[in-house]
């Protein structure tokens, strides 16, 4: 029955299908070659309207010619080498299927045929491709920390295509000594089971700025498609000067700046410029001393041998990334975002995310809803109308313009990271506009 094929589907079509019952077998003897390609059958979508569903007369030409069209589409992608999970990412394929459904097509006699124009046995698609399983991920999510990782998983996740291991906001496996020694069958094994065609990803913004990672990252899957998201180095450094005074963490070094019992923005504010300062002041003696090589090496071990500087080197994002391209990832695998655009466009940014990673755009701007008293977008539910924001815990420093840093400390801060900004650019082929005090 039904039942059969819908199981014998990846999970992102059963979502489009639904249930359904009442098939019966169907002779078709239109043969509508005129429909073998996306681009036809996307333009036969386009004139198919919900009203000429609910007349018999059209609604029977419809079914033949969209049925026909799915399996000379699948018997073209076949002959040009494509997979049968990339027939089922185009978006012109879903449309099709879930028309099929409302028509009431007989879905089994689609399988078969569609097993049959990838050469496949009886029943081997789901063999093939529509097995659950887990899957490294084909998407790394690198950081960088505190640029806004958390609200991009979020909004994602929203997804019915994309996955990420379960009960895990981030995995720190690649970062993690005795994680990384448990082995990749370790890795594996935290993965969300997933049909062919879905995506699997992880987001750990640590990778970033760990010089082991990428080296291990290549070496397990070397075409795996990267995502960055950077954001402003100077506001970066405060959100993050934040979350380890509020976190409790290295307290023996940011008890130095400031007393961690009064919290509150303006005692950060003011431990944060004492910190900067002093940091700004050994970084650049260091450089000045070692030169710019053992410099770069420095600022790639601090999370060994100076943890709390690397709240201003996380920053740097231009000697992070180069490490990337250097492990032997090639500048398109990488998407590089921009933060400040997650927090002003979401929409925007997510809809570029989806693209890159193959996965339809719908995530779109209708689900996003800036709330006035979180002073960020939250995620809106369609059918419900009610907004999600992010916890407390994300959302401290940027509200309402982000922080009021003396006008000294944001010129020594935007002076340090500027040279470093402008390789980012290079990087990138876009100037994001943070050099200027
Ligand atoms: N929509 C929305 N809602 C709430 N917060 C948002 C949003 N978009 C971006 N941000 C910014 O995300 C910052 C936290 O970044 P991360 O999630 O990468 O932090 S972490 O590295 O995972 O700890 C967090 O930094 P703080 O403002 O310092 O808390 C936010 O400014």
């Amino acid at each position: 029955g039904n039942d059969n094929l819908r199981s014998h589907l990846p999970r992102s079509i059963q979502n489009i299908i639904g249930s359904q019952s009442n098939n019966k077998q169907q002779k078709y003897q239109l043969n509508l070659d005129w429909m073998n390609e996306t681009p036809n059958l996307k333009r036969f979508l386009s004139k198919v309207s919900t009203e000429e569903l609910s007349k018999p007369d059209r609604a029977e030409v419809i079914r033949v010619s969209l049925f026909e069209a799915l399996i000379n589409l699948a018997k073209a992608e076949h002959e040009k080498g494509n997979e049968f999970p990339n027939l089922l990412k185009m978006s012109s394929v879903r449309r099709a299927i879930s028309i099929l459904k409302k028509l009431n097509a007989d879905l089994n006699l689609l399988q078969m045929k569609m097993e049959a124009a990838y050469g496949l046995c009886k029943g081997c698609l789901q063999e093939k491709y529509g097995k659950k399983k887990k899957r490294l991920p084909q998407v790394i999510c690198i950081g960088a920390k505190k640029c806004g990782t958390g609200a991009f998983q979020n909004f994602l996740a929203h997804h019915p295509h994309l996955f990420k291991p379960p009960g895990y906001d981030e995995v720190h496996f690649f970062d993690k000594e005795e994680d990384y020694a448990k082995g990749i069958e370790y890795y594996h094994s935290l993965m969300p089971e997933t049909s062919a065609g879905e995506i699997t990803y992880e987001k750990t913004p640590k990778y970033m700025v760990i010089p082991e990672v990428p080296g291990r990252i290549y070496a397990m899957n070397s075409t795996v498609k990267l995502i960055a998201i950077v954001c402003n180095p100077v506001n970066r450094a405060f959100s993050d000067f934040t979350h380890v005074v509020k976190s409790g963490y290295f307290k023996s070094e940011t008890s130095k700046y400031m007393n961690l019992e009064e919290t509150d923005e303006e005692s950060r504010l003011k431990g944060f410029e004492g910190f900067s300062e002093a940091y700004i002041t050994k970084s650049n003696e260091i450089k000045e001393e070692k030169g710019d090589a053992q410099w770069r090496k420095w600022i790639q071990n601090v999370h060994k041998e100076q943890v709390e500087a690397s709240i201003l080197t996380n920053g740097l994002y231009s000697v992070h990334l180069q490490n990337w391209l250097d492990a032997g990832f090639k500048r398109e695998q990488m998407l590089i975002l921009n933060g400040e655009e997650l927090i002003s466009n979401p929409a925007k940014i997510i809809l570029r995310a989806q693209e890159f990673m193959g996965l339809e755009p719908i995530i779109k701007e209708s689900h996003f809803v800036f709330d006035k008293d979180k002073g960020f977008y939250c995620f809106k539910n369609l059918k419900t109308g009610e907004p999600s924001c992010l916890g407390d815990g994300k959302g401290r420093t940027r509200a309402g313009g982000g922080p009021n840093f003396s006008p000294k400390l944001k010129e020594d801060l935007v002076s340090y990271f500027k040279p470093y900004n402008s390789e980012l650019y290079k990087i990138i082929g876009e100037d994001f506009h943070w050099n200027e005090a």
